[in-house]
């Protein structure tokens, strides 16, 4: 499979790893191109054997599949980019939040096949979970490749596009919303006297522990909570703090905010390059 980023970020980057130690392609078939940071390109063909251009007409000549790795409000300047050697052979797979099919299909032509997906940054670890929707030009063999794709760097669910935003909010943004929880237990560990780097080992097993628990049990995780508070315990005064700075309404009202933003995101950019 001959597959090229536009854009070589932190996304395209994380897709790279994963499609390279599933040995999906090899390095030199793809391509990776950005705005104008050559030395960015240079280190990524250093760490991946993988290749870099800015010739647009090569690379999309070179692609079975093209990944639309930009931030959303550079979707338009990469488009023109691209537009002139689209072909109806092309998959092109956005991972750009907010970025409806319909837009992409208006800048780069009806008839084109396209997925849009969102995963996280976990891909580079292999772990993302992601959500994808095609349009009704994919081919069935396109999207196995696809399949191909997000298989090789974690687990995939097929969606309505509609689901796309929500998707955003919760697995895409996911990993920060955890991180950020992370960070805490990292300060309060500091706070009560123990050492960090044990601390941070105990906290990593935690999370390890509870996402194992969460899947192999099959039981709802307000059943494992309560398994963890014992009348009149620890964990109780704990999650009594919790309920009193009402941090489930916040995390409750943080995802759906993000899924509000990813809305706008694409109705912005929409809304400001109509074609
Ligand atoms: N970082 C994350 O956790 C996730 C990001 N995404 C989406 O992935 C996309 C990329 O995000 P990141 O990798 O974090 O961004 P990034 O800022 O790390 O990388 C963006 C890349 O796009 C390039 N670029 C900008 N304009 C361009 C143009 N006109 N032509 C060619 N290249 C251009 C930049 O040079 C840079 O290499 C975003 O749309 C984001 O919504 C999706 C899932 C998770
Ligand atoms: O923050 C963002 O906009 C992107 C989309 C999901 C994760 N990062």
């Amino acid at each position: 499979m001959k597959i090229s980023f536009i854009g070589a970020g932190s996304m395209a980057e994380a897709i790279i790893a994963g499609l390279l130690r599933k040995n999906i392609c090899r390095g030199q078939d793809i391509f990776v191109t950005n705005r104008e940071d050559r030395e960015k390109l240079t280190e990524l063909e250093d760490r991946f054997g993988v290749r870099h251009t800015y010739d647009m007409a090569a690379l999309m000549q070179h692609s079975d599949i093209v990944v639309l790795a930009v931030k959303p409000k550079d979707a338009h300047s990469s488009f023109q980019k691209i537009k002139p050697y689209v072909t109806s052979d092309i998959l092109f797979i956005s991972v750009m939040a907010g970025i409806s099919i319909s837009y992409i299909e208006e800048n780069l032509g009806e008839s084109c096949a396209v997925a849009r997906a969102m995963p996280n940054t976990s891909a580079s670890v292999g772990k993302s979970a992601t959500g994808i929707s095609f349009n009704p030009h994919v081919s069935e063999y396109q999207q196995k490749l696809a399949a191909e794709v997000f298989s090789s760097i974690g687990m995939t669910a097929v969606v309505k596009e509609n689901q796309l935003d929500g998707i955003t909010a919760l697995s895409g943004s996911g990993p920060a919303y955890i991180y950020y929880i992370v960070e805490a237990m990292e300060r309060s560990a500091e706070e009560i006297g123990l050492e960090a780097d044990t601390a941070k080992e105990l906290i990593l097993q935690t999370l390890a522990g509870a996402a194992e628990m969460l899947k192999t049990t099959g039981s709802e995780a307000s059943a494992l909570r309560k398994a963890v508070t014992s009348p009149g315990g620890t964990t109780e005064v704990g999650i009594q703090v919790l309920q009193k700075y009402k941090v489930h309404d916040a995390i409750v009202e943080c995802i759906k905010a993000a899924a509000e933003k990813s809305k706008r995101l694409g109705r912005s950019q929409e809304s400001k390059h109509t074609v």
